[in-house]
């Protein structure tokens, strides 16, 4: 089955009670057990839930692993993944990642004595350096969020192999659609799949997915004894927008080349991030490990100019956290998705204070084209 295809028709897409073609949301907390001491499918909807079930079948066949895991957040689905270990246990990190991941290595994780190195991950031998006798797995994003960087996954993973480590990709940014990092030797997949997953920008939501069955098991026991669960109704909407992220992302891609393009030749924007421009950093293995190089662009303006008054003066690209809806958003990270990095660190890392970060949406491209031109027109 083609991909396309398989965002449609993948995983369990329709009601096996009843043959309904889209999957019924079982609202029931607890099922009932007709033998006593049996071994029911169903038993309470923490510990497994039709709905949510067919969502995780999903997910597992668009990433290509054994099982998929529905979370609360994708904060909740990073949280049970680094749950697998116990104190003492020491992770390398990519140093470009979502500030709430950020937060929950130093403000929740460190407390319970797990130990972090973080690296510039698009260095493979600063990777390979960090390992040390306690280190257990390799946590990144690629791309990253919000200076999309690109990290080598299956020159990490391999690293990773000689060293007995596991690998954890945060496919956030690039989706199963665009990149699908299992296939390219890593362990585990994360999502915020409040992001283009659910693509609406109507859900929080979160998903773990791995192509190792003891992970599977231990995921499926943290998952369960955590309880940070996707609800149903939830479980249903991801679904749901996963059917149509095909057909969203090549306005999301075409929309994105556009506008790329626009701001190439704004004298008013002084630097762009993009992995599909052939002078970023990644892009040659951009262009080795992803389908797409995706829909989310960073870029600065020109010294001196008023970066608050351009965000604010946008009339169709609404100034919101979050990305991957259908509607275009515009953010400052340093203000607002990373402002729980200290300023410093944050700094050292690259982002700078007056970083803007755009998620392309679908709109129309003259629109979104004619918003932006109207807004620098505003500052220069
Ligand atoms: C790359 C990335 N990973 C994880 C998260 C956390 O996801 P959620 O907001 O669904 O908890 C976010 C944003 O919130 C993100 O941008
Ligand atoms: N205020 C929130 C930040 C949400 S950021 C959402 C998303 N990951 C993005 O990058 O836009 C918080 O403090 O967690």
């Amino acid at each position: 089955m083609k991909f396309e295809t398989k965002l449609i028709h993948g995983g369990q897409s329709e009601d096996q009670a009843t043959g309904a073609v889209s999957i019924s949301v079982y609202r029931s907390s607890t099922f009932h057990q007709y033998e006593l001491g049996g071994n029911p499918k169903w038993e309470y909807s923490r510990t497994g839930n039709p709905t949510r079930a067919a969502l995780e079948a999903l997910i597992a066949d668009l990433e290509g692993g054994v099982a998929g895991f529905a979370f609360a957040s994708g904060s909740a689905a990073i949280h049970a993944t680094f749950s697998m270990y116990s104190a003492h246990d020491h992770f390398i990190v990519g140093s470009d990642v979502y500030g709430g991941t950020f937060r929950l290595i130093n403000k929740v994780l460190k407390r319970f004595g797990l130990e972090f190195t973080v690296v510039d991950i698009q260095d493979l031998a600063a990777v390979e350096n960090a390992i040390q006798d306690n280190t257990v797995a390799i946590y990144f994003e690629t791309p990253t969020n919000p200076l999309l960087q690109i990290a080598d996954i299956a020159a990490i993973t391999k690293i990773a192999k000689k060293h007995k480590l596991k690998t954890i990709v945060d496919n956030t940014f690039a989706t199963p659609y665009n990149q699908r990092p299992l296939e390219l030797g890593a362990d585990i997949v994360v999502h915020s799949a409040t992001k283009y997953l659910g693509g609406h920008s109507d859900v929080v939501a979160g998903l773990a997915v791995t192509s190792d069955e003891k992970i599977a098991e231990k995921l499926a026991f943290l998952q369960n004894s955590i309880g940070s669960t996707l609800g149903p109704d939830d479980s249903w909407l991801i679904q749901r927008g996963i059917k149509t992220l095909g057909a969203r992302m090549r306005v999301h891609h075409a929309n994105t080349e556009a506008i790329i393009k626009f701001l190439e030749n704004d004298d008013r924007v002084a630097r762009i991030l993009y992995p599909g421009l052939p002078d970023f950093p990644g892009h040659e293995v951009a262009k080795k490990q992803m389908d797409h190089f995706g829909a989310m662009i960073s870029f600065e303006l020109q010294e001196g100019l008023d970066t608050k008054k351009f965000v604010e003066s946008l009339k169709v690209i609404s100034l919101a956290e979050s990305l991957g809806g259908i509607e275009s958003l515009i953010e400052v990270p340093s203000v607002m998705t990373h402002g729980s990095i200290p300023r410093e660190i944050r700094l050292e890392n690259g982002i700078k204070d007056e970083l803007i970060r755009l998620s392309v949406g679908i709109e129309d491209e003259e629109d979104l084209i004619n918003d932006l031109k109207q807004a620098l027109d505003k500052i220069g």
